[in-house]
């Protein structure tokens, strides 16, 4: 869907982007990570047209992107959201559809509340900007990009200016647009994004691109020097663990081919709280399901750096509509909050034997 072929961009003969060529299909996720000043933003905003490549061609379907015409095929969403101050949520959302594609404003009105309802955001149709969160802001400015039904919806670092939670709010919000089957591009440094929701990431340092991986292969074996700098980060050994007391037994599902080395964390885990965490390794299952039948009370599945992708049932950090979610934490925070919390909490031990039979059956059957 997307070409970049050869493309290299200098500002006043400094070379920032040189030679670069992928392709990104249609409905694909892809991340472009890399060190600040790789060239990620120039070559997203290149995606975008704002800016001409020096060589080399960009096209959207065929067609350069130079020469499309606005009419808001691409949806751009950037660090700061931009909502109008004196506009409603709703009326941020539909003014675009009106203005650009000429439908009436009842018309873009109703279509930017069908985007708030999907979007779990219908309660803050009437709110003002100043009344939303850092968060909010960024999941409306994605949902005013989305009111205009881009063919790709570009993102550059949309959670840098975020704290945790709200990353993680507006990572739930990018990770439903790759469920509509959006062709999603984001640039981030969150390396979290790209677990959560990248098919492919590209990794870039000083305007090349170095490596295109699926997350879980940069993670597990990575074939460039700044994939594995970016993605195998040392992680420092955790500080708080001696306060952890020990009453129960939890059982940590660990994702297939994710080893131990890949995170310090695990190590530490597995030092400390020896006779009391099991862990088991998972391949081809599904992780909500093992949730579900309480088979284990904590899933690992992807570790990267300081940080971790973990889905919990029974100890929610962040509320949540369903009661299955991933979510990526920092590791201290999951070591201090997470476990410390869920040890000391009345959960009961689950002993793997219990499992049922129709349990065991839908353990067999389900895929990731
Ligand atoms: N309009 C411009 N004029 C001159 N130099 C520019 C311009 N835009 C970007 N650059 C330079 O191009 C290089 C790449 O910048 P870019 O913003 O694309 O990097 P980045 O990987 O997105 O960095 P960061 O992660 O810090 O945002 C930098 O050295 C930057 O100074």
């Amino acid at each position: 869907m997307i070409e970049i072929n050869n493309v290299s961009k200098h500002f006043d003969g400094v070379p920032v982007i040189s030679n670069v060529s992928f392709d990104i299909r249609s409905s694909e996720a892809v991340v472009i990570c890399g060190p600040s000043g790789s060239g990620k933003s120039t070559l997203l905003r290149m995606i975008a047209g704002l800016t001409n490549p020096s060589a080399g061609a960009i096209s959207i379907d065929g067609e350069p992107v130079q020469r499309r015409t606005f009419n808001g095929q691409i949806g751009l969403v950037l660090q700061e959201p931009f909502l109008y101050s004196h506009l409603s949520v709703v009326n941020n959302i539909a003014l675009a559809p009106c203005r650009v594609k000429g439908i009436s404003m009842k018309q873009a009105r109703t279509l930017a509340l069908n985007l708030l309802r999907e979007f779990n955001l219908l309660d803050k149709a009437d709110a003002y900007p100043h009344e939303l969160s850092g968060g909010q802001k960024q999941r409306i400015s994605i949902l005013r990009a989305l009111a205009m039904e881009p063919e790709v919806v570009l993102l550059d670092e949309p959670t840098s200016a975020l704290d945790t939670i709200s990353t993680q709010e507006v990572i739930g919000t990018i990770k439903r647009l790759t469920e509509r089957h959006c062709t999603v591009v984001v640039v981030t440094h969150e390396l979290s994004i790209s677990n959560m929701i990248a098919d492919r990431v590209v990794c870039m340092d000083r305007g090349e691109v170095h490596e295109i991986s699926t997350p879980y292969d940069l993670v597990t074996r990575p074939r460039s020097l700044i994939g594995k700098e970016l993605f195998s980060q040392s992680v420092s050994s955790v500080s708080t663990h001696d306060r952890i007391r020990l009453t129960k037994n939890i059982n940590v599902g660990v994702r297939g081919g994710l080893h131990v080395e890949h995170l310090s964390f695990i190590t530490v885990m597995e030092q400390k709280l020896a006779s009391k965490a099991k862990f088991h390794h998972y391949e081809n299952v599904s992780p909500e399901v093992l949730l579900r039948l309480g088979i284990v009370d904590i899933y690992i599945d992807y570790c990267c750096g300081q940080n971790v992708s973990i889905a919990t049932k029974s100890y929610q950090l962040f509320g949540n509509e369903s009661d299955y979610q991933v979510t990526t934490f920092a590791k201290d925070i999951i070591w201090n909050q997470l476990v410390l919390g869920m040890i000391e909490s009345d959960h009961p031990p689950i002993e793997q034997t219990s499992m049922s039979k129709p349990a065991l059956h839908l353990i067999e059957t389900a895929v990731i």
